[in-house]
């Protein structure tokens, strides 16, 4: 077996691109269209947060949802990827939740602006160890689950993505070069809801990896 290679995509401290809707009971579930192409957003590597740091609410924040997600890393660099060759680009993958501040959201919705504060506060992006391509079989067949304290609220398969991962990876390609490091969050199945200061978040990809996060207030630390 080749050895293992792995992408160091927190050092690299390249993009993170976000796919929305790309569930269509969950774009159902927030009263939004299903897209006939991808939406995408993105979101400042300074959001990164790892198990053992906590989820900060931003201040003023009325609504914070979880989202639960496959992330792709991306190894090697391209633009306009042919779909056939896209997953030759995939270097692992991550579990990840893509918080969201709705309240944010929102407003940006109604004034027909980027969802980049929604997004991108600090802590917005939990993330997994990094995951090696061979411990994933089929990344169009990965179970994601998430439970507020204890309670499964999110429990979706990637099986039911509208947009496939390799359609993914050519059509953001096609607007914006990918690059080795960039983390593609793949969008989150439905079941999303809201948090508050004191719940914890577990969450998990397959039988493979685990990881649970508290949720703070900005003034309880
Ligand atoms: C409305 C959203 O925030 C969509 C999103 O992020 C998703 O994963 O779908
Ligand atoms: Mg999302």
């Amino acid at each position: 077996m080749s050895a293992r290679k792995a992408v160091n995509f927190r050092q690299v401290g390249r993009k993170i691109v976000g796919a929305a809707r790309t569930y269509k009971e969950h774009a159902v579930e927030l009263n939004n269209p299903i897209p006939s192409e991808p939406l995408i957003f993105l979101k400042p590597t300074s959001s990164y947060i790892e198990q053992g740091q906590s989820i900060i609410i931003p201040k003023d924040t009325l609504e914070l949802h979880h989202e639960v997600e496959l992330g792709v890393v991306i190894d090697k660099p391209g633009k306009n990827i042919p779909e056939a060759s896209a997953a030759g680009h995939i270097g692992g993958y991550v579990l990840a939740l893509d918080m969201t501040n709705r309240t944010e959201q929102s407003k940006a919705k109604k004034a027909g602006h980027s969802w980049c504060i929604a997004k991108g506060f600090d802590t917005a992006c939990p993330v997994s160890r990094f995951i090696y391509k061979d411990e994933i079989k089929d990344f169009q067949n990965v179970s994601l689950k998430l439970k507020v304290n204890g309670i499964l609220k999110q429990d979706g398969n990637t099986k039911d993505m509208i947009f496939s991962i390799p359609f993914l990876i050519s059509w953001i390609s096609c607007r914006m070069s990918l690059e080795h490091g960039d983390l593609i969050l793949t969008g989150t199945p439905p079941g999303v809801g809201p948090v508050s200061a004191g719940d914890t978040i577990e969450c998990s990809l397959n039988d493979l990896i685990c990881m649970s996060f508290d949720v703070k207030s900005e003034n309880m630390v």
